[in-house]
């Protein structure tokens, strides 16, 4: 892994300013750069913290891709799904349009969305080498799951395809979609944003014991940054 940081702040005020300016500043040098930011978006506390934060920050909107790190396969109307919650919270508050979201088809089984996801994600990714997202936006559940991605669940192992359906996610609903760790380890930057008291043991496991068999614990990108933004209730543990 290229390099990891841990900033640990005071309150989830404290972790949504750093999580947007960091994003503010990716942006920038993406678009710059190649004239598109792809960003990958979890669901959960991450939608409040995007849709609080990103109202204050500069950049050219019209540029940014936003793709899921993982999705539930339920109707988008559906208080279950993340692209849902994104388009009720997030678009309004900041100039973004629904098409600039890459959604995944919910209509589908969750195998087919899987695959139909891939082929929607290919369009922006150079063919013949794994997706490289810009930044990858994650959240870490109580249990050490990030995306998609459960302890001891197979997913885990899987050394090639992109996106991964799983239709028995112990964090409802079962049926979801997710990227898998080549695609999530091949990110320029993945940050984890953890907020509370609830998550203290697992950040403690993971940043202080290193435990390295949880998902949170492996995401480590091999050619990219690896930032933990993390408030003092979550580091209460450290
Ligand atoms: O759609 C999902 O369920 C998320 O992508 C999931 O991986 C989330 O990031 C974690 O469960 C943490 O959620 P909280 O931040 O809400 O605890």
């Amino acid at each position: 892994m290229a390099s990891s940081e841990v900033k640990i702040v005071k309150a989830e005020a404290d972790v949504i300013t750093e999580l947007c300016s960091l994003l503010e500043e990716r942006s920038k040098a993406a678009i710059e750069r190649e004239d598109v930011f792809k960003v990958g978006l979890s669901g959960g506390s991450l939608v409040k913290f995007l849709s609080e934060g990103l109202p204050n920050i500069e950049t050219d909107w019209s540029k940014w891709r936003l793709f899921f790190c993982d999705e539930r396969v339920v109707p988008t109307d559906s208080a279950d799904s993340t692209f849902g919650e994104y388009k009720n919270k997030l678009i309004g508050t900041v100039p973004i349009t629904e098409d600039q979201f890459i959604k995944i088809d919910p209509e589908l089984s969750a195998e087919a969305a899987a695959k139909d996801y891939i082929q929607k994600m290919a369009v922006w990714f150079p063919p013949d080498s794994l997706p490289r997202f810009h930044i990858l936006l994650l959240g870490m559940g109580p249990d050490g799951h990030t995306c998609s991605l459960f302890p001891n669940h197979r997913i885990l192992d899987e050394t090639s395809v992109w996106v991964s359906p799983i239709t028995d996610s112990p964090k409802p609903p079962p049926s979801r979609i997710t990227l898998t760790f080549p695609v999530v380890n091949n990110a320029e930057c993945c940050v984890f944003a953890v907020t509370g008291a609830a998550k203290a043991d697992m950040v403690k496991r993971i940043l202080k014991d290193k435990e390295e068999s949880l998902p949170a614990s492996r995401v480590r990108p091999s050619d990219g940054k690896l930032i933990w933004i993390v408030d003092k209730a979550a580091a209460s543990k450290m």
